[in-house]
């Protein structure tokens, strides 16, 4: 449904993107991650006809996307990106700014969906204020459900919860995740965080220096990470320095008595004991370094534990 080929971006000489390809299927899902400008933004935008790329190509359906250079309107009628500009109508309230993507629907449809969107996004209050006096937000809540009301084919979200508390995060996660799946629509979601990349990637595509390095799932990133650059994205990752080289396990693999015969002993001293609700985070030193260890409950008084190495 969506192909990328050999899709490069270079600004001023500078290669941002380099021979990216991939395929999606339709209403498949795709976190991609990777360090800060690694040119997560730069693909979505490229991928949603928003910026032209320097070679390659891509088609949606069957059909070639066309960039700025080849198209009037920048843009593709059935991709949507929120990107983290929002692009708002400022000067126009909250309704119109769902309303104006409305427009092919009757009015008895258009007030009910403003309505849904307005109820779902927590901005019934706001519906009458200019886009321009939201707060960061509430901009993103009502970029959220702009996007949404274009009932797009393939929606593409730049960090889309990153401003939002716990509560509402969690509702309007939960509300895309079901209007996802009810419309079959494909997702192309960027992250920084390993719980949303978890919640959302069915695949997880890892970006570094403009190249994909890896794409596979969630779990295999967490369990068999290639590199430390990986593992700590998914997580805490510790580090400590044995027979002549780094050793890396995370906070939840460790025993405290051998289990294995490859097992490696580790002396540690218990520096702070931490309350995060359902477990404990203990932090010890071992050597001039920290490590993290979690326990249900606190630990009893130990000297060492044992670990195996994660990579
Ligand atoms: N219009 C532009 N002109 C020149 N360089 C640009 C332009 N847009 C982006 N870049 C550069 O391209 C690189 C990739 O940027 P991009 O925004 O795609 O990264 P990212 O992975 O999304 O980063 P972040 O996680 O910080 O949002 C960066 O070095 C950025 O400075």
């Amino acid at each position: 449904m969506l192909v990328v080929e050999k899709i490069k971006v270079k600004f001023e000489d500078k290669i941002i993107l380099n021979n990216i390809s991939f395929s999606l299927e339709k209403g498949e899902r795709l976190v991609m991650v990777g360090q800060s400008g690694c040119g997560k933004t730069t693909l979505l935008k490229t991928l949603a006809g928003l910026l032209q790329p320097t070679a390659g190509s891509l088609y949606f359906d069957g059909e070639k996307v066309r960039g700025p250079a080849e198209r009037l309107v920048p843009g593709h009628d059935r991709i949507k990106l929120v990107n983290q500009d929002f692009e708002l109508d400022n000067f126009h309230t909250v309704t119109e700014n769902i309303r104006l993507k409305l427009l092919a629907f009757d009015d008895a449809y258009k007030s009910s969906r403003i309505n849904e969107l307005l109820k779902l996004t927590g901005l019934q209050k706001y519906s009458q204020r200019l886009a321009n006096t939201l707060s960061g937000g509430q901009k993103q809540r009502l970029a959220i459900a702009r996007a949404l009301a274009d009932e797009p084919d393939l929606l593409l979200l730049d960090e889309p919860f990153n401003q939002l508390d716990f509560n509402l995060r969690n509702k309007i996660e939960n509300y895309i995740d079901v209007y996802l799946k009810k419309y079959n629509i494909t997702l192309i979601l960027v992250s920084h965080s390993a719980e949303e990349t978890m919640r959302w990637g069915e695949k997880v595509m890892f970006l570094k220096g403009g190249k994909v390095v890896r794409t596979d799932s969630p779990i295999n990133f967490y369990q068999a990470p290639t590199d430390k650059l990986e593992a700590g994205f998914f997580g805490i990752i510790n580090t400590v320095y044995h027979q002549g080289g780094d050793i890396h396990f995370r906070p939840h693999q460790y025993a405290l008595t051998a289990t294995k015969n490859r097992d490696i002993e580790i002396a540690v001293t218990l520096e702070k004991v931490v309350f995060k609700g359902w477990y404990y985070d203990h932090v010890f030193k071992v050597g001039n370094r920290k490590i993290y260890l979690y326990n249900e409950k606190p630990l009893p008084s130990i000297q060492s534990i044992f670990v195996a190495t994660l990579f």
